[in-house]
C-alpha cells in the first residue's frame, strides 16, 4: 500500500443553479475498487469531473497521487485512466491505428497487454470502429486503458447500456487486472448488482452530498430489512420506509453475534437511503 491516498478530497464545494456538491472529506487508498452509488442527478458525474479537473470548484482541494492539477496536471493525467459512457477515438480508426496513436502517448504502453485483451475480447484489429456496437467500443476502451498500466482508472457509467454477459466478463477482466496490479478504480454504476460484485468500498452520495461510506463487509453484511421492530433496541433502526402502505425499517444486525440470513443487499440499502427517513432526523415509529 502506498503512504499517500491515490485520492484525497478536502473540502470540495461546486454549486450550479439549483445544485451544490460538497464533500467535506474522502481519501481513496491505493489498490481498492471505489464504487460510487447515487441515484439521477446526486453529483456523481459532477465529483468526477472535478476529480478529472473537467471543471473547476469554487473552493476545495483534490490531490491525485498526492499531486496537484495546478502544478502537475501532466504527471496526474499520464498516470491516470478514464472510461466514460462515449467513444474518445476518432471513428475512422482501427485498433492497430489506436495503439500507434496511445503508444506514442503513453510510455508504458504494454503491447502483449494490448493484444492480449484485444484477442479475449475478440475485437477485429482492421476494421475501422465506426463499425463496432457499443459493446465492442467499450472493450475497446477497457483494453486501450489497461494497457498504459494507469495508477487510477475512474469510469463513469461505462458499462451501461451492454448486456449482462459482456458486463461481468469485463468486471472480472478488471477485478482480475487489479488484483495483479497495484491499480485503483472508481467506478460509478446504475447498476448496483455490478458494483456488488467488483467494489471493495462504496460511497453513496445524495443531493451532492457523501451520506454514508463504507468497506463491503461493513456495508454488505451489517443490515437487514424487518417490517416489525418492538423487540428490538431503537438505536439499532437506522431507516425507514413506507411504499406500497408498507413500512419497513432498515436495521444494523452488526453487532449480533449469530450470522444473519437476510443482509440488505447494496440495492436495498440505497432504496432506504434514498427514499426512506433516518431514524436520528426526527421520525416517529
Ligand atoms: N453544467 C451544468 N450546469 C448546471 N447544472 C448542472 C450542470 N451539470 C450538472 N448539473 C446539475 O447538477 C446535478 C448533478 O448532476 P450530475 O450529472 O453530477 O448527477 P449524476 O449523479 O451523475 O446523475 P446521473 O446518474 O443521472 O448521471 C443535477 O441537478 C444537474 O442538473
Amino acid at each position: 500500500m502506498g503512504s499517500k491516498p491515490v485520492i484525497d478530497v478536502l473540502n470540495l464545494s461546486k454549486r450550479y443553479a439549483d445544485f451544490q456538491l460538497q464533500i467535506n472529506n474522502l481519501k481513496i487508498n491505493e489498490g481498492s475498487i471505489v464504487g460510487l452509488v447515487g441515484e439521477n442527478g446526486s453529483g456523481k458525474s459532477t465529483f468526477l469531473n472535478l476529480l478529472l479537473n473537467q471543471i473547476k470548484s469554487e473552493i476545495g482541494n483534490v490531490k491525485i497521487f498526492g499531486l496537484d492539477y495546478v502544478k502537475d496536471e501532466n504527471q496526474i493525467k499520464l498516470n491516470l485512466g478514464v472510461i466514460l459512457e462515449q467513444n474518445y477515438f476518432p471513428n475512422s480508426f482501427s485498433v492497430q491505428q489506436i495503439e500507434k496513436m496511445l503508444q506514442k502517448i503513453y510510455s508504458r504502453w504494454d503491447k502483449k497487454l494490448y493484444h492480449n485483451l484485444i484477442d479475449e475480447f475478440d475485437l477485429p484489429t482492421n476494421k475501422p470502429i465506426s463499425n463496432f456496437s457499443r459493446g465492442m467500443l467499450v472493450k475497446l476502451n477497457f483494453a486501450a486503458t489497461l494497457s498504459h498500466h494507469p495508477r487510477l482508472l475512474i469510469a463513469d457509467e461505462a458499462t451501461s447500456g451492454l448486456d449482462p454477459i459482456i458486463r461481468k466478463e469485463i468486471l472480472s477482466l478488471l477485478k482480475e487486472y487489479v488484483s495483479d496490479n497495484q491499480m485503483t478504480v472508481l467506478l460509478s454504476s446504475h447498476i448496483l448488482s455490478d458494483l456488488e460484485q467488483v467494489a471493495d468500498y462504496f460511497v453513496f452520495i445524495k443531493n451532492g452530498n457523501i451520506l454514508l461510506k463504507g468497506g463491503r463487509s461493513e456495508l454488505l453484511n451489517h443490515y437487514t430489512i424487518k417490517t416489525e421492530i418492538t423487540s428490538l433496541p431503537l438505536k439499532n433502526i437506522k431507516y425507514k420506509l413506507c411504499q406500497d402502505n408498507l413500512v419497513q425499517y432498515l436495521v444494523d444486525v452488526s453487532q449480533e453475534r449469530v450470522g444473519y440470513k437476510d443482509y440488505a443487499s447494496l440495492e436495498e440499502i440505497l432504496l432506504f437511503l434514498v427514499k426512506g427517513v433516518r431514524m436520528d432526523e426526527g421520525t416517529s415509529l
